[in-house]
């Protein structure tokens, strides 16, 4: 075994919004990992907790010692018995005591310290040598609601995908052309646009839901053209932010207009058929599994409809999830559910029911790459990661070179 731990270090640092995270180092005889936890904006209400009560602080003065007392000697690569070692510790159900975020980065920094203790890329390490796809980059382009200010969209991400490159570079190429052109159309349509960007690198334009829309469109067609392949709008409706459950009605403050769930049904089919959305994430709150369902039964021929907060990375839910027929896509964030094993464990039930999986980062991050393994390991077919911002194209540039590092890379099949 030539990855046994031989310490464990945790610190405080900064996430992209200046709130403080987890970064942890597990040192080996001959391997090194570190690894950070992100945070949500917009968080599930089912994910497991983030932090104990104590906040970062008491993960460093308590909790620490806890893990590498039990960690140190243990192999990193039993990854499975590390993470049921990280929640014994815990000895809650939602990790409450010492954290999702401690868990989840000390299971991705084993993982990272057992993959170079073995001298292989994490993504090599975790997925083996038949992995070659590698994932369209799902950009984040303007962003409202919980990620933005007011006066912004309800709607919480104007995403792109460009399904037709035929690389990594040239899909996050692409992605940042459509960024620049939206800067273009905005100003158009607000004149005193500042140029402000949300938590996520998307522009906060000051318009209206249907405008957003409208222009989101407009860039993919416009560069779509310029660049000779297709680029698809989505996007991330995170609707649990607007859902008023006392009123029954989908809120949209900034269009002035209620939708109750028939309504939201309509209009989101409407919005894709309109827009020939390829993605839409969270188009109804976090409890609906039935207004999911009844969407999905609608477009699912066309269209990924994708649960974040409705799954939350939990397997149970999705396994209800699949029962329900709630959804053909679910996004993975392994902080929702506190450790790589976990994560994995999900993975896997989607990919068995032709849920596409796409792993995901929080509106939070830091310069962490290591989702941009995860996801070529996973085999996901699309990655959330935004499109410009130094914690965005860490993972972006991190794809770059696995793409030039693999034998015969192709990229993801979409359908
Ligand atoms: O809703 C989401 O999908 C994410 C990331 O884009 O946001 P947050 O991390 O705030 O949950
Ligand atoms: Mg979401």
């Amino acid at each position: 075994m030539d990855s046994v731990i031989e310490d464990v270090r945790v610190r405080k640092i900064l996430d992209s919004r200046g709130n403080p995270t987890v970064e942890v180092d597990i040192i080996t005889w001959n391997g090194f990992g570190r690894a950070a936890a992100p945070s949500g904006a917009s968080t599930g209400s089912r994910e497991v907790v983030s932090f104990p009560e104590g906040g970062v602080s008491q993960v460093i003065t308590d909790v620490e010692d806890l893990i590498s007392s039990e960690l140190i000697g243990m192999a990193a690569e039993d990854i499975e018995d590390i993470d049921e070692v990280l929640k014994e510790i815990d000895g809650t159900d939602n990790l409450s005591a010492i954290g999702g975020n401690t868990t989840v980065a000390v299971s991705m920094a084993a993982a990272k310290a057992a993959a170079m203790s073995y001298n292989l890329p994490l993504y090599n390490f975790l997925g083996g040598n038949f992995i070659k796809e590698i994932p369209y980059p799902l950009g984040n382009m303007m962003n409202g609601g919980a990620h933005a200010g007011s006066n912004a969209p309800d709607i919480q991400e104007f995403l792109v995908v460009p399904i037709g490159a035929n690389d990594m570079v040239e899909a996050v190429f692409a992605n940042v052309e459509i960024h620049k052109r939206l800067k273009e159309l905005i100003t158009k349509k607000d004149p005193n646009f500042t140029g402000g960007k949300g938590d996520e690198g998307g522009w906060i334009p000051n318009i209206t839901n249907d405008q957003a829309l409208e222009i989101q469109a407009q860039a993919c067609e416009e560069v779509g053209d310029e660049l000779g392949f297709i680029i698809k709008p989505g996007l991330d409706m995170a609707s649990s932010e607007f859902w008023n459950s006392e009123e029954g009605k989908y809120v949209y403050g900034q269009d002035g207009i209620k939708r109750d769930i028939g309504d939201q049904v309509d209009y989101v089919k409407d919005l894709i058929d309109t827009y020939h959305m390829f993605y839409v994430e969270d188009p109804f709150d976090e409890r609906d599994f039935e207004g999911f369902a009844e969407l999905t039964a609608k477009v699912a021929k066309k269209c990924h409809i994708c649960g974040d907060d409705l799954f939350v990375t939990n397997s149970e839910l999705l396994a209800y999830g699949i029962e329900e027929k709630a959804a053909n896509a679910i996004i993975i964030k392994p902080n929702q559910i506190g450790t790589l094993t976990d994560t994995y464990e999900t993975v896997k039930l989607a990919k068995e029911n032709d849920i596409m999986p796409i792993v995901s980062h929080r509106s939070g991050e830091t310069c962490d790459e290591t989702i941009a393994h995860l996801a070529v390991a996973f085999g996901a077919p699309m990655i959330k990661t935004g499109a410009i911002g130094g914690e965005r194209i860490a993972k972006l540039n991190e794809l770059i070179r696995i793409e030039e590092e693999m034998s015969n890379p192709r990229m993801a099949n979409l359908f």
